[in-house]
């Protein structure tokens, strides 16, 4: 019998299941597909390897005529092998780190029969805790014409850029995929259901990226009701109410992902379960006393993305060898769209802030007017800070190309609560962002 189960091997299991094993503990993790999950194998990990390329270009775009007399054209094929060369890696070296941390693995996939009972194939396993790390799948359209809709595992596996390309979605996959197709050519149509596109971020600097975008080619339709899609002599036809129609080559249905609730037995014990996931207490434990579940399968109000999986997974570590009874305490979380620029943002939002003024006060930092942004020429970026009454800050968002960093080292201001005083002890290097905005804080 084993200490503790681990169904699916993604961010959600393996953060928590080595340090289980390091401490004595005998844990075992199935997993049906790649080791590693989502982000290592068809994500975040994929999506970032292809975006580098991106992140370059814009920054030489926005040297032109200032250094640089031409911008390099993505070579799309050689950058897929590239991110094949990368990516093919990582599930073996995954699994490998399982392995020698002394975490069984197990291939196939897993059914929950009884409590405490697992069966994979024909062989039955036992554990006195199991925990559910399923994940989520791509939610698909319902239309006729779906077969011709391609997700976003396709996508990052195209071997050559469409040169039409619609995508219909316009959150985290669909915002972040319009940019990278943008740029390594493709004449790119977002299609929306409303007219609001990545609606948990900031929407002034949402609105100020659908600019940039719309500036590089980039079309947005707002308002649109997809209805379906048909193959034509010259490509895709997607229709929608009131006679929209719009022809491309190839089109990514980007509306959402869902909780992977079926297949794997939670029937059998009746574990409770709703449309955005697996119900835990404050424990991450399912109404089934011994049963868990991490990562993005579970129903939670915190971003289902890797570092929270992570952290969740690292939780329960804890939580298993007896260094915490407490309940898990989830810390500010940072969280960005990597589109080019990126918004980065956490903690209170200037959009919430600024309905109660008496609580907080909203700095806003446009970058065009600082020299620093001026020599790479950055016009866009902006940065907003929130500071609770006591001047202390709670909440940052930042549309940048670096908005991931500036948001990243933010983070530790917030969550320590640091003062002023304490930030002006900070000697950070000149000339960086850090210098420049961190010591205003
Ligand atoms: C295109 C894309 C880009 C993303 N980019 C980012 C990003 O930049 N940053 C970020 O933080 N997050 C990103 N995410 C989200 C991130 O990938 C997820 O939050 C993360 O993978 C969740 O990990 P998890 O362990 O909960 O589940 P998953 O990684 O989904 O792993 C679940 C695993 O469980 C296995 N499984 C399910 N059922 C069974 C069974 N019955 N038996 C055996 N195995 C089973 C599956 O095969 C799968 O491998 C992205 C997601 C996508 C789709
Ligand atoms: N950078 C990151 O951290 C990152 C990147 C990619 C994905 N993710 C994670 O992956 C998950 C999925 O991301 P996603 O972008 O697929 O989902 P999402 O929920 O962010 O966006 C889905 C989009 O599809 C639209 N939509 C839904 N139904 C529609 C319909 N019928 N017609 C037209 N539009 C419709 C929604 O309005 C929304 O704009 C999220 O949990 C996210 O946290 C994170």
């Amino acid at each position: 019998m084993f200490d503790v189960l681990f169904i699916g091997s993604g961010q959600g299991a393996w953060n928590g299941a080595i340090p289980m094993s390091q401490a004595g503990l005998k844990v075992a993790v199935v997993e049906a597909g790649l080791f590693g999950g989502v982000c290592s194998n068809r994500g975040c990990n994929a999506k970032i390897t292809l975006d580098k390329p991106v992140e370059l270009v814009r920054n030489i775009e926005q040297l032109q005529g200032r250094g640089f007399d031409s911008v390099p054209a993505i070579n799309w094929p050689d950058l897929m092998a590239h991110k094949h060369e990368v990516i093919g890696r990582l599930a073996a070296s995954n699994e490998q780190k399982l392995v020698k941390a002394g975490v069984q693995v197990i291939k196939g996939h897993a059914i929950l029969t009884a409590a405490n009972t697992v069966t994979v194939g024909d062989t039955e396993y036992t554990a006195e805790k199991i925990v559910l790390v399923l994940g989520q799948l791509p939610h698909q359209l319902d239309i006729p014409g779906q077969a011709y809709l391609h997700d976003s595992t396709d996508f990052m596996a195209l071997t050559q850029m469409p040169q039409q390309i619609t995508i219909i979605g316009a959150g985290y996959v669909g915002m972040e995929f319009a940019s990278i197709a943008n740029a390594a050519g493709a004449k790119v149509n977002v299609v929306l259901r409303g007219h609001q596109p990545l609606h948990e971020f900031y929407q002034p600097y949402v609105d100020r990226l659908v600019v940039d975008l719309r500036e590089r080619g980039v079309k947005f339709f707002y308002d649109q009701q997809v209805e379906s899609v048909t193959e034509t002599d010259a490509g895709l036809l997607l229709r929608g109410a009131n006679q929209f129609a719009l022809e491309s080559d190839y089109i990514v249905d980007a509306t959402g992902r869902e909780p992977h609730l079926t297949d794997s037995g939670l029937e059998n014990l009746a574990i409770a379960t709703n449309q955005n996931g697996i119900e835990v207490d404050d424990h991450l434990q399912t109404n089934v006393p011994g049963i868990y579940a991490t990562g993005d399968v579970v129903d939670k109000t915190q971003p289902k993305i890797t570092p929270v999986a992570a952290f969740e997974s690292q939780y329960l570590a804890q939580l298993f060898t007896g260094q915490t009874t407490a309940p898990i305490d989830y810390p500010s979380i940072a969280t960005t769209v990597f589109t080019s620029p990126r918004i980065s943002q956490v903690g209170i939002s200037p959009t919430i802030a600024a309905q109660s003024p008496d609580q907080y006060t909203v700095e806003t930092f446009e970058y065009a007017a600082d020299w620093f942004h001026q020599v790479q020429n950055e016009t866009t970026g902006s940065l907003t800070l929130v500071f609770d009454q006591d001047h202390i800050l709670v909440g940052a968002v930042e549309f940048s190309n670096e908005a991931v960093d500036t948001i990243n080292g933010l983070l530790e201001i917030i969550e320590l609560r640091l003062t002023h005083d304490q930030v002006q002890r900070f000697i950070y290097t000149f000339p960086s962002t850090q210098h420049s905005y961190f010591r205003k804080v």
